[in-house]
């Protein structure tokens, strides 16, 4: 197998205000590269898993901003289908200093991604890879994008290619009604799936909360494992084999949000990979921790930091 894993998704520009400015007047925007699938992958690369991310994208310098980011933490990009005019999305974000809540503007129509068809895409590349991994994000585009997400997970269901569904719910981008109807068979043909306890209450009517929460979920969908967040409430965990469990959270400082929880898939992952999600866990509780220390979508680590546990005084 060339990969350890492969993804599809919307590369992105994310244009941020600085501490202390709203989007209304601030004169001043960051920019970082975005897309939840490629920072799944990117930091898989960083841990040494061989990973590759495709998209649609347009010719041009601000494509090249984007897939330069992720290729250099060694995500093979090789297969991104680039057209030779359109526009690269973008997102605006607000991060909100308490009491005021954090806001994202996207601004994403009429890229070429949207009219993404199953001919602009290698899937004899895309499928030689342990782990196939889609999110709600992409599936929520537009009925093209949903029906790539669609032939993609039929294929590797189809070759016995494991899937991982991150649900990853944006209601921007749809509505709750119409990502069930959408995600519910990928989530039934998945090996394992993230998904919140926020998100299970809104798309898929669970009604409880924590393990119990996870279970309906495992048992809605008919999937070996689920795992869900509950921001700082814990995680949960729950497996046809080894049971249900609840992992803590510990609460770290936040000097920028988005990215987070792809963090935390990612590292679960990677302990997936490996053969052990309950280590996966861990290392995504990481991951995700030193994802909030740091800009940008993409989360910068290396194996070696993956072994320290958050808050250790590394200097002692
Ligand atoms: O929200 C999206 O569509 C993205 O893929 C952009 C970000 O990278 C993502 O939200 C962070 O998880």
């Amino acid at each position: 197998m060339t990969y350890d894993i492969s993804t599809i998704g919307e590369g992105q520009i994310r244009l941020t205000c600085y501490k202390g400015e709203r989007l209304i007047n601030a004169q001043q925007l960051r920019a970082t590269a975005a897309c939840s699938e490629a920072n799944v992958s990117g930091l898989l690369s960083q841990l040494g898993r061989s990973t590759c991310w495709a998209s649609v994208m347009p010719k041009g310098d601000l494509t090249d901003r984007v897939v330069n980011e992720f290729r250099s933490v060694g995500v093979d990009v090789s297969h991104i289908c680039m057209k030779p005019e359109g526009r690269v999305a973008l997102y605006f974000m607000e991060p909100g200093e308490y009491p005021m809540p954090a806001r994202v503007l996207y601004d994403r129509e009429h890229t070429p991604f949207r009219d993404v068809t199953v001919e602009d895409l290698d899937w004899e590349a895309l499928l030689d890879t342990r782990l196939v991994f889609v999110t709600g994000i992409t599936a929520a585009l537009t009925e093209n994008t949903a029906a790539v997400v669609r032939h993609f997970v039929d294929e590797a269901h189809r070759r016995g290619i494991a899937v991982a569904l991150d649900v990853n719910y944006r209601s921007l981008l749809w509505g709750p009604e119409h990502a069930r109807e959408v995600l519910e068979p990928i989530a039934r043909m998945s090996n394992i799936v993230f998904c919140s306890v926020r998100d299970g209450k809104a798309v898929f009517g669970i009604e409880s909360d924590g393990e119990q929460a996870c279970r309906e979920l495992r048992e809605l969908f008919g999937v070996p494992t689920v795992v869900s967040t509950d921001q700082i409430n814990g995680v949960y965990f729950s497996d046809a084999e080894r049971g249900d469990c609840t992992f803590p959270v510990v609460q770290v400082p936040v000097i920028d949000r988005p990215g987070a929880g792809d963090s935390f898939v990612a590292g679960t992952l990677h302990g997936y990979l490996g053969g052990d999600v309950v280590q996966g866990i861990h290392y995504g509780q990481r991951t995700s921790a030193y994802a909030l220390t740091h800009y940008g979508d993409l989360t910068r680590v290396s194996p070696s930091e993956l072994n320290i546990p958050p808050n250790t005084d590394i200097l002692r």
